[in-house]
């Protein structure tokens, strides 16, 4: 049996809904083993972030040296990288070690207003990592610093992705969640030359705590695995979708997405 792998460099969620825990849980459903780097520990549960605490860049290194010296990931993942120190080492060693497969989800806020990015930080983002992404996938308030421009519009979050591909991204993944007047929720992929649009029904909940991280590591897996872009980005949104649908309900603020339901549904693994 053939072992796929993957490396997940974030911040850690001690609710279990976002960060690591979201990236492994979904690793595991979709049969990829999964590694962490992390790069900040957060005290968080439902009700929102009661503290951060960053780690030195020099211990988020040594992390990924552990990792690539004896476990090479098919592919890499970036989440909440807090600083540019640590965006900085983290781009150099993605360098080093040539990897093709990087999908960065280039998270700035959450969702009660903390930031996990600091402000400073954004051009170091822009500048040392996204020239190495296989693909990045902004929300639409991420998508609006990174191109300095307002997205209102489906022809917006287009131009939106034509500008972050002339930054270097190789594909661009522009979510729709924060989108609040459509019933459908729509994702758009670019990659470089033609647009697909990944349209669902909006899920009412308020247990949507982690969609992003989710939805970015079951894209990750599914590259790890060798599934190409679109498939990937469909398989990962339908991923999302059964994780928001199926809700578990627990804690009395925004709770989790339900990394279960995905398999469950399927009844088999992908
Ligand atoms: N209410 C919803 N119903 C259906 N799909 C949703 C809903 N909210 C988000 N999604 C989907 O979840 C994924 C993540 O999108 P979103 O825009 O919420 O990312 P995000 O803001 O980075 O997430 P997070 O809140 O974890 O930071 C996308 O595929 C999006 O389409
Ligand atoms: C650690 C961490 N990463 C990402 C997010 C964004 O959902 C969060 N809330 N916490």
């Amino acid at each position: 049996m053939t072992v796929i792998k993957a490396l997940t460099i974030a911040g850690s969620d001690s609710g279990g809904g976002a960060g690591i825990q979201a990236d492994l849980k979904t690793f595991q459903e979709l049969y990829v083993y999964g590694m962490s780097a992390i790069t900040a520990v957060t005290a968080q549960n439902t009700l929102g972030v009661q503290g951060v605490h960053p780690l030195p860049a020099r211990f988020v290194v040594e992390q990924i040296d552990s990792v690539f010296s004896d476990l090479r990931p098919d592919a890499v993942k970036t989440g909440m990288l807090y600083s540019s120190e640590i965006i900085a080492a983290v781009a150099e060693r993605i360098s080093r070690y040539r990897v093709d497969k990087l999908v960065i989800d280039p998270v700035m806020i959450a969702k009660g207003g903390t930031s996990l990015l600091k402000s400073e930080a954004v051009e170091a983002l822009i500048l040392h990592l996204l020239p190495l992404a296989l693909v990045v996938t902004p929300n639409i308030p991420e998508a609006e610093v990174m191109t300095r421009m307002e997205i209102r519009t489906i022809a917006d979050r287009r131009e939106a992705a034509r500008r972050l591909h002339d930054l270097g991204a190789a594909n661009v993944i522009i979510k729709g969640g924060h989108d609040a007047v459509n019933d459908m929720i729509t994702d758009i992929v670019y990659d470089g030359t033609s647009f697909t649009e990944l349209s669902e029904r909006r899920v009412d909940t308020v247990h949507s705590h982690g969609t992003g991280c989710t939805f970015a590591a079951a894209l990750t897996a599914q590259l790890a695995k060798g599934t190409e872009m679109r498939e990937a980005a469909s398989i990962a949104r339908e991923f999302v979708q059964a994780a928001l649908t199926d809700t578990l309900g627990i804690g009395s603020g925004h709770g989790p997405t339900n990394h279960w339901a995905y398999a469950k549904h399927k009844g088999v693994i992908v």
